[in-house]
């Protein structure tokens, strides 16, 4: 930590958003940034390993062992809420997917905002300026089509490269896929997502690659304007009241582990700590609904009923199959000779399923064809377990994993104590609506039909979860919420939104509101809590364009966008 502890912008936060607005910002040399991060750096071998998400999740080095609320839609159960604490935040601990989402996604957020920045082909070149996607790569040139380059970047630092390894059970679940109405798909990622193929992954050579080997290590960590606090938890924003009666974000408390420190920003302070940490910052700060502050003995200097409220998360419904005569990872990582099997393949080739991302089979269809754009994404795994943590079952199957990629439900992200400590309470309301009971019915039943199609028949799958005897809506419904579990797409808790929506946190700019028309002064946004609506897919890569968006506009207000 340097004497001097006034800067032009404070980054919260080195997670996804957090370690590219470090980046972008610190490019300018005249603008000093301090980035700070509550978790420790990234140099645990385990998150560079891409199975090693099964170690960082439940993991205090890397995760902050959140627990949701219990969930009436789930039965009455909690469940585990992992979010990463450690430099790159979720992206060190997350399931590498390389996905955009749809463009119907942004054409709602401009029309939710009224801002035609977040429209389809705005926010294209933003995804695209951080890529470096494989098939740029010299090498691939023949395997491009004639679209690659309207659709795809290369160079940038953001790397997407196909998958190490593929499985016959997966093979048989695409073909099946297509025997049942889902086309093929190459590419997830312009625009439509429709179809089945094999995911694309952040990772390179057979590593994890996560936002602070793509972001910080490479460029930030060399240079003088910038500073990196890490083990260094943001307790609240500091405010100042202007001549104007307005209110102006000066800079932050901070806990170093020993004792509380401060920081100044002559700039901004960029709220980066996620779906979780940013709004319970926010509410920390004075900034939330405004008789909640006051339950917990905290002065409103904003009454903002939406931080914390419109949380929205992809409910994953895990259907399971017993199957015969194909490798699953169950079998294979059951006996001692195939974990070394495993073990030597990666040694020698970073490739096998130590390569292996969660999922790597992907399919994005309708639950019904009453929906005009594909309404449902599965994971498919060729493992199955009980609930993440949980051993591997001792027989050979596949999970078809199925999440309503628009869920209806709403959830809060809501202090329990004013304590920077205490973790908030998080109560995602899954399945709180009918519409999303009914998707989640349907949605077994499209599982069903795929499993019931010639190109699985040699493998004889059998529905072991939900379990075939269960046909009705109502009791699908039930089920579900026994089997499913998060996807870990917590977002929308501090959303953008126009003038006058009274739920907005936001602008369409990412400055937070003041609640009475106006906005607080040095301070905005910059995570997957500013999304209105989920994305139609993974959420790191859109949680990436909106820091790249964001770092465009500071960079130019700041007179600096062409340095
Ligand atoms: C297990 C898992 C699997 C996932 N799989 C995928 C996938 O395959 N593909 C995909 O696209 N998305 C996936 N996601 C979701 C995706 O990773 C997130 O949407 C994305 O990382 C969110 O980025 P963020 O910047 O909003 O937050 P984060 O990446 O969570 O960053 C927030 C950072 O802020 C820090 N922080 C929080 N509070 C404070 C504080 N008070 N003081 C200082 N620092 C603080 C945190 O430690 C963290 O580093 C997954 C997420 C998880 C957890």
């Amino acid at each position: 930590m340097s004497d001097n502890t006034t800067f032009d912008y404070i980054v919260i936060g080195g997670g996804t958003a957090g370690a590219l607005m470090a980046n972008r910002l610190s490019a300018d040399r005249k603008l000093r940034v301090l980035l700070i991060e509550a978790g420790r750096k990234d140099d645990y071998h385990w998150i560079h390993i891409p199975v090693g998400y099964l170690y960082c999740i439940g993991n205090p080095r890397t995760d902050w062992l959140y627990n949701t609320e219990p969930d009436a839609g789930l039965n009455g159960r909690a469940l585990r809420y992992p979010r990463g604490k450690t430099l790159g935040g979720c992206s060190s601990i997350n399931g590498m997917i390389y996905m955009r989402g749809q463009s119907r996604d942004y054409e709602q957020w401009a029309q939710l905002t009224g801002d035609d920045t977040w429209r389809w082909n705005e926010v294209l070149p933003a995804f695209m300026k951080h890529e470096d996607h494989y098939l740029g790569d010299a090498d691939q040139a023949a395997r491009r089509d004639a679209d690659f380059g309207r659709f795809h970047g290369h160079g940038g630092e953001w790397r997407v490269e196909k998958q190490r390894l593929r499985w016959d059970i997966l093979d048989a679940f695409a073909q099946a896929a297509q025997e049942a109405g889902i086309p093929h798909s190459t590419d997830f990622n312009r625009g439509s997502n429709e179809g089945v193929g094999y995911f694309q992954v952040n990772q390179k050579a057979g590593w994890r690659w996560n936002t602070a080997k793509a972001f910080l290590r490479p460029t930030c960590y060399g240079r003088p304007n910038f500073e990196m606090w890490t083990s260094a938890q943001v307790s609240r924003l500091l405010f100042e009241a202007q001549a104007d009666g307005t209110q102006r974000c000066t800079g932050v408390q901070v806990w170093d582990g020993h004792e509380m420190v401060q920081a100044q920003a002559t700039r901004e302070v960029l709220l980066c700590a996620g779906a979780i940490g940013t709004p319970q910052i926010l509410q920390l700060s004075g900034i939330g609904a405004a008789d909640l502050l006051q339950a917990q003995g905290i002065t409103p200097v904003a009454d903002l009923p939406g931080v914390g409220a419109n949380l929205q998360d992809h409910l994953q419904i895990r259907a399971v199959y017993k199957i015969n005569g194909a490798p699953t990872l169950n079998v294979l990582a059951s006996s001692m000779v195939g974990k070394a099997r495993i073990g030597l393949e990666y040694l020698l080739k970073r490739s096998g399923p130590m390569s292996m991302a969660p999922s790597q089979l992907g399919a994005f269809t309708r639950s019904s064809p009453a929906h005009e754009w594909p309404n449902l994404e599965y994971h498919v795994q060729p493992l199955s377990l009980d609930a993440f943590g949980e051993p591997l079952h001792s027989f050979p199957a596949f999970t078809a994993s199925v999440c309503n990629l628009n869920p209806t439900s709403r959830g809060t992200v809501r202090l329990k104590s004013p304590r920077f400590e205490d973790a908030p309470a998080i109560a995602p309301n899954y399945l709180s609506t009918d519409e999303d009971r009914q998707v989640a019915a349907d949605s077994l039943r499209v599982t069903r039909r795929i499993a019931a199609q010639p190109a699985l028949a040699k493998y004889q799958p059998q529905e072991w979860k939900p379990g075939v005897q269960y046909q009705s809506d109502e009791d699908l419904a039930r089920l579900a919420g026994d089997i499913a579990t998060t996807i870990f797409h917590p977002v929308g808790t501090a959303r953008m939104g126009a003038d006058g929506d009274p739920m907005a946190v936001l602008d369409s700019r990412l400055r937070v509101r003041d609640g009475r028309g106006g906005r607080i002064g040095g301070l905005r946004v910059v995570d997957a809590s500013v999304m209105p609506t989920i994305t139609s897919g993974n959420t790191n890569s859109p949680t990436l364009m909106i820091a790249e968006k964001a770092a465009g506009w500071l960079r130019a207000e700041a007179g600096t966008a062409a340095a």
